[in-house]
């Protein structure tokens, strides 16, 4: 979670120079750049996966929003604005918490070369409250611990430790199936006054809108039906920290006006999203070559050719066949418009447009894009990267490795599988794999490649890091595989996996590498199972 981009960093400090502004000013102008800047930062943390600061900033954006409507409220009371500013010193409070000297210092050990073991376990907190002895209590921790994270367990009249929030905390009551009680509604109420930007999960919560909504006035984010397992439960943590860093939206702007230009790069920064525009059509080709825009912005009148051209045009070339295109246009002829999305636009929009609007249409197109090329990059049981965007990834890695950096290649295969499914049924086969894939996710670095190579296969790459080192990584993994226990209907069953490690500079070719991992796979199978072997 420490690991903020540059782009939080500015947009809080934007937020915090906007609300100044306003505060000393009171213009009603002012306050919707301040509400504008907050949105933007709420979306930036949204695609960093930091549903709790998400959270704070939505409240805290809903507050702003009852001032928009009317420019005669500004300035706004004294009172309300005390109250947003509380607000916002948390979320900057908050984001501040996380660049301390103690983090930064972190953060250089995580990524320095030659890091210890410990240096990989990233720091996640989970606070688990529960009666004490609550019998999931323990097997939550259990799990918790397996998959790389820090589990506190806690009594429902206690208070965790550390100041530091924790990024979960999950509420076990006392019986299963009932509303909860006065008693945990007020215990979650207080850890939401001291943790406003953890995410709460409540489990065990009855089916009635009744009980779901004083959860979720108490702070509750999730609340997990009756009859939903541990491993259901901790499925949701471990997506919560899918914190695969996703890049910045990309937008193309294709008009030849330089106001217009102006104006609308300015709506879109604002919004998180970043842009480079062109003011010739002809340099389209090149410019999205290079900077591989997430959605194009057609101006639909220049001066070479209309936008409706060079969309078209563009659509003859796979690579943008379904980039969003979006036009831009005083047009208002219904027939005229109608005519440019039926040659390859997906949407119209008036000049001069709403920039409220014009950011809400992109991020949309562009996160519909995005979830396409998802699913066709990753793999839906385990959510990693399938087997044809693994290559293609491992090459990438290789390219920017050579001619001297360190890259290592491990493929790993479950020992004895067929067993596992023939014994127990499918679905725990699925588990298992599940599992396996989180057991990697959660010990592995944001910039590693997991991938599910086959069935039961994966392949894993990791860049500057020295192969001893590697080897020593993976054999902590594949003990703590050995122990994991998983769950079958008449109890728990363990299993092992094996491994064959290949690394520069011995093999120099991404086909190279990955085949000699597999030869020293299949002779880790030879020799037993159950080990790693490198080439
Ligand atoms: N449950 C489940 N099983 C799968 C999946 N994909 C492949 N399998 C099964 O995985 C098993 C792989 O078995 P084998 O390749 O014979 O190898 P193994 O039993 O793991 O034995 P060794 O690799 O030699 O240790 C087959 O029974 C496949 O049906 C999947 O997505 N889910």
């Amino acid at each position: 979670m420490s690991n903020f981009p540059n782009s939080i960093v500015a947009l809080a400090a934007m937020l915090e120079r906007g609300w100044e502004s306003y505060r000393a000013q009171g213009e009603f102008d002012l306050f919707v750049e301040f509400t504008l800047s907050l949105n933007g930062l709420t979306e930036q943390l949204h695609r960093q996966h930091l549903p709790g600061l998400v959270r704070a900033c939505q409240e805290l954006e809903n507050t702003a929003l009852t001032f928009f409507a009317d420019r005669e409220m500004h300035p706004i009371p004294l009172d309300q604005a005390i109250a947003i500013e509380r607000k916002l010193s948390i979320i900057l409070g908050e984001l501040r918490r996380h660049e301390t000297p103690a983090i930064l210092a972190r953060r250089v050990l995580d990524t320095a070369e030659g890091n210890t073991g410990e240096g990989w376990k990233q720091p996640r907190r989970v606070v688990i409250v529960a009666r004490d002895g609550h019998p999931w209590s323990a097997s939550l921790a259990e799990q918790l611990g397996f998959f790389g994270f820090t589990p506190e367990a806690i009594s429902w009249d206690a208070q965790p430790a550390s100041e530091e929030p924790p990024l979960a905390i999950t509420f076990i009551p006392d019986t299963e199936g009932r509303a909860y009680p006065p008693a945990a509604i007020a215990a979650i109420v207080a850890l939401r006054t001291r943790f406003p930007t953890s995410y709460f999960y409540c489990l065990s919560v009855p089916s009635n809108l009744q009980s779901i909504v004083l959860l979720q006035r108490a702070g509750a984010d999730a609340c997990v039906p009756v009859g939903n397992k541990v491993s259901d439960v901790l499925s949701r943590i471990l997506d919560l920290v899918e914190m695969h860093e996703q890049e910045m939206h990309r937008v193309l702007i294709v008009e030849d006006s330089a106001t217009a230009v102006a104006h609308i790069r300015r709506s879109l920064s604002q919004h998180g999203i970043d842009s480079r525009a062109i003011n010739d059509p002809r340099q389209l080709l090149e410019v999205a070559n290079e900077y591989r825009p997430d959605a194009i912005l057609m101006d639909m009148y220049m001066p070479f050719c209309t936008g409706v051209e060079v969309t078209s045009a563009l659509r003859q070339i796979p690579e943008f066949q379904a980039l969003p295109v979006i036009y831009l246009s005083s047009e208002t002829d219904i027939v005229q418009q109608v005519e440019a999305l039926r040659l390859g636009g997906d949407q119209f929009l008036t000049k001069p447009v709403n920039p409220i609007i014009l950011a809400s249409v992109v991020k949309t197109k562009i996160e519909r894009y995005r979830e396409m090329l998802y699913s066709g990059q990753h793999d839906s049981l385990t959510g990693l990267l399938n087997h044809s965007t693994s290559k293609s990834q491992v090459e990438r890695l290789l390219q920017a490795a050579l001619p001297d950096g360190e890259l290592v290649v491990a493929m790993i295969d479950i020992d004895r599988f067929k067993m596992v499914n023939d014994t127990y049924g499918h679905p725990v086969g699925d588990q298992v794999i599940r599992s396996m894939a989180w057991l990697l996710r959660g010990r592995l670095r944001n910039t590693d490649l997991i991938g599910r190579y086959g069935g039961e296969e994966f392949i894993v790459a990791l860049a500057d890091i020295e192969p001893a080192h590697a080897i020593r990584l993976l054999e902590q993994i594949r003990e703590d595989f050995s122990q994991l226990p998983h769950a079958h209907a008449q109890g728990t069953l363990r299993t092992t996996f094996s491994c064959g490690v290949a690394a520069l500079p011995t093999y120099r070719s991404a086909s190279a590498l990955i085949g000699a991992a597999d030869d020293a796979l299949l002779e880790a199978k030879r020799a037993g199972r159950n080990r790693i072997i490198s080439a």
